[in-house]
C-alpha cells in the first residue's frame, strides 16, 4: 500500500510539474522531453546506475507460433511523486518507489493459456485520479487502483479469438480513458473506444473504417471495410486548446492494396477524435490503399512554433513509416498539409502534390497480384513504432530510423477466416549494399526549416524511442548491442554510454525526486527489432544474439 499517492489530475496532464512523467511522451502534445537541467552535456560522463529491479517473470515464446517473436519491454517508466509504474509484454502492472526501486506492489493479468501473441509487447500504463489503467493482450481494458494495485474494473472491448489484442498505453483525458486494439494482420475492424474512468462504462466507439453510408465507405469495395484493419496500436496525441485525440490508424487489411481498390479511410491517416463524443473532427492520410504495411500509427508530435510575424503556428509534424516527414497545420482543428519530404530513401511514391500531400505511386514498386515487385524501405518503414522527442527550445525533433533495407511481396487471394492471418502476401527485407555501413540512425530536424542538423550512424538497426533534456541531451537505447547513450543534441556527439543486460526498445525518461534529477530505462529485446535483425542476420549468414533482458534501470550523477 502506498501512503502518500499524488491524485492526477486534469490540470496536472495539462501541465506537468518538471520532475513528474505521468504519460508516455510525458505531455499532451507527445514531446517526449524532460525540462530537467541537473544532468548537463558537461556532467553526463559521470551518469551512474542509481538501482535496477528484474520484472521477471518472463512468457517464453511459445514453441508454436505463425510468426515467433521474444516479448518485448516497450513501456516508459511512469513517475508520478516519487511512484513508478511499469508493464511487461506479459501484462504486469508493478508499482515501485522510483528512489530505490523498492517494489510497493505488482498485478499480474491473467491471459488466456491459448493466447499466442504476435506482437508481445504492452507500451505502459496510463493514470487518472488514483487509479491505474493498462490496455491488454487479450483486449480488455483493466482499472487498478494506484495505492495497492487491487482491480477495481475491467472491459472487454473485442474478441482476442478474432485477432483483437492492445499493446498500447492507455490516454486519459477528462476521466476518459481511451484505448484501441490491434490486428492489422488478422483483417479485424479496428477501433477506438472511451470508457468512464471511475465506473468503467462505455463511452464511445468509434470505428477507423467507415461502414455503408458514413463519410468515406465509399472508398471500400463491397463488404471490404468489415475486414479492412486499420488497428490503432500507439497512444495518441491530445490538444486541449481544440479538444482533439490525434489517433494514428494502421495497415489496410489485407496487406494487398489491390484485394480492396480504393483509398481505405481512415487506414495509414491521422484522425482527430474528440473525447467527449468520439467523432472523427478531422483526418490526413499519409498514403491511400496501403500495400506496404506502413502502419501509421504514432501519432504526430503537436508543435506550436512562433511564425515569422510573431503569430502562432500550430503544427502536427509526423515522420511517417512510409519514409516521409509531413508538417501539418492544426490551427483550425483540421489538419492540412503544408510540406512534406523523404527522410530516408523511398522509392515508392514519385512525389507528394504540393497542396494536397497525396502521392502519387511508382507503378514499378507497386505490389500487385501475381507479381512481385521490391520497394524501399521495406515494411517496417523509415520508422516503426519508437516515437521521436521534441526540443521546443531549438525546434528539434530527434528520431530514431532504420534506412538501406527493402521489401518485397507477391499478392494472391486470401480468404478471410477470423483469428487467422490475413495478409495476402509473403514478406521480405532484404538489407541494400549500403547497408554494410550503417542501417540504424539518429536524426536531428529543425522544424523550422525542415533541414536536418546531424544524423548519427549505427551499424546495427535502431529501435530505440528517444529523449530529449533541456540539460542539452538525447537518450536511447534501441541498437543490438544492449548499450544505453546519451548524445549532444546540439551536434549528436555521444558523451555517455553504458552496456545493460539486454537491448533496449523502450522510451527512456526522465524524473526528479528530491531535488535530484534520474533518468529511467528498461531493457527488453523483442517483437520486430529481433524479426527485423532476423531478416538481417539471414540475408547475410550473421546470427545476432541480443540478450531479452527485461530489468528497470535508473541512472544518476553521483
Ligand atoms: O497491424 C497491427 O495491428 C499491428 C500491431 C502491432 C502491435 O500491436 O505491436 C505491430 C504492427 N502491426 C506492425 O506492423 C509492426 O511493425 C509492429 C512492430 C511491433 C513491435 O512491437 O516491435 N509491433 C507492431
Ligand atoms: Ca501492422
Amino acid at each position: 500500500e502506498i501512503a502518500d499517492y499524488s491524485d492526477v489530475t486534469a490540470e496536472r496532464l495539462t501541465n506537468p510539474e518538471d520532475g513528474n512523467w505521468l504519460q508516455t511522451r510525458r505531455t499532451y502534445d507527445g514531446q517526449a522531453h524532460s525540462p530537467l537541467t541537473q544532468i548537463t552535456r558537461d556532467n553526463v560522463a559521470q551518469l551512474t546506475e542509481v538501482w535496477s529491479h528484474p520484472t521477471g517473470p518472463y512468457r517464453p515464446a511459445p514453441e508454436f507460433t505463425a510468426l515467433p517473436a521474444s516479448g518485448a519491454h516497450q513501456a516508459a517508466a511512469i513517475v508520478n511523486d516519487g511512484v513508478m509504474f511499469m508493464t511487461t509484454h506479459d501484462n504486469q502492472v508493478i508499482a515501485m518507489d522510483a528512489k530505490t526501486g523498492e517494489e510497493h506492489w505488482r498485478y499480474q493479468h491473467p491471459l488466456p493459456p491459448d493466447l499466442v501473441p504476435v506482437h508481445p509487447a504492452n507500451r505502459g500504463v496510463a493514470l487518472w485520479e488514483d487509479k491505474v489503467f493498462i490496455a491488454t493482450q487479450d483486449a480488455m481494458v483493466v482499472a487498478l487502483n494506484a495505492r495497492t494495485g487491487e482491480k477495481l474494473w475491467s472491459q472487454t472491448m473485442a474478441d482476442w479469438l478474432e485477432g483483437y489484442y492492445s499493446t498500447l498505453a492507455p490516454l486519459v483525458v477528462n476521466g476518459k480513458v481511451m484505448a484501441g486494439v490491434s490486428g492489422g494482420e488478422f483483417g479485424i475492424r479496428g477501433f477506438v473506444q472511451a470508457f468512464d474512468a471511475e465506473t468503467g462504462d462505455p463511452v464511445w466507439k468509434t470505428y477507423t473504417i467507415p461502414e455503408p453510408g458514413q463519410p468515406g465507405s465509399e472508398s471500400w469495395p463491397g463488404d471490404t471495410w468489415q475486414t479492412g484493419g486499420g488497428p490503432i496500436w500507439i497512444t495518441g496525441n491530445y490538444d486541449p486548446e481544440a479538444n482533439l485525440a490525434y489517433w494514428g490508424v494502421g495497415n489496410a487489411a489485407p496487406w494487398v492494396g489491390a484485394l480492396r481498390p480504393g483509398d481505405n479511410l481512415y487506414t495509414t491517416s491521422t484522425i482527430g477524435v474528440n473525447p467527449d463524443t468520439g467523432a472523427i473532427a478531422t483526418h490526413f492520410q499519409y498514403h491511400w490503399n496501403d500495400t506496404w504495411d506502413w502502419d501509421e500509427v504514432v501519432p504526430p508530435t503537436l508543435i506550436d512554433l512562433e511564425g515569422e510575424n510573431g503569430e502562432a503556428q500550430k503544427l502536427a509534424v509526423r515522420f511517417a513509416r512510409n519514409g516521409y516527414i509531413y508538417k501539418l497545420d492544426r490551427s483550425d482543428g483540421k489538419l492540412s498539409f503544408i510540406e512534406g519530404k523523404p527522410y530516408v530513401y523511398q522509392n515508392a511514391f514519385t512525389g507528394l502534390d504540393p497542396e494536397t500531400g497525396r502521392p502519387e505511386y511508382n507503378q514499378e514498386n507497386l505490389p500487385g497480384l501475381g507479381k512481385r515487385v521490391e520497394f524501399c524501405p521495406s515494411a517496417w518503414g523509415g520508422r516503426d513504432w519508437p516515437a521521436e522527442s521534441y526540443d521546443p527550445a531549438t525546434a528539434t525533433v530527434f528520431i530514431s530510423v532504420n534506412e538501406n533495407h527493402c521489401g518485397s511481396m507477391e499478392g494472391s487471394p486470401v480468404e478471410y477466416e477470423p483469428g487467422v492471418l490475413f495478409l495476402g502476401s509473403g514478406l521480405e527485407m532484404t538489407p541494400t549494399d549500403a547497408a554494410k555501413d550503417h542501417i540504424g540512425a539518429v536524426q536531428a530536424w529543425d522544424i523550422r526549416t525542415m533541414e536536418k542538423k546531424w544524423q548519427v550512424n549505427f551499424k546495427s538497426p535502431n529501435w530505440g524511442p528517444t529523449l530529449s533534456t533541456a540539460g542539452g541531451l538525447v537518450f536511447l537505447g534501441g541498437t543490438n548491442d544492449a548499450m544505453f547513450r546519451a548524445l549532444d543534441a546540439e551536434t549528436g556527439d555521444e558523451l555517455w554510454s553504458t552496456r545493460l543486460d539486454g537491448g533496449v526498445v523502450s522510451p527512456p525518461t526522465s524524473f526528479e525526486v528530491d531535488g535530484k534529477q534520474y533518468i529511467a530505462v528498461t531493457t527488453g529485446w523483442g517483437v520486430d527489432a529481433e524479426r527485423f535483425q532476423g531478416y538481417i542476420d539471414a540475408a547475410w549468414g550473421t546470427k545476432t544474439e541480443v540478450p531479452q533482458g527485461g530489468t528497470v534501470y535508473v541512472f544518476a550523477l553521483p
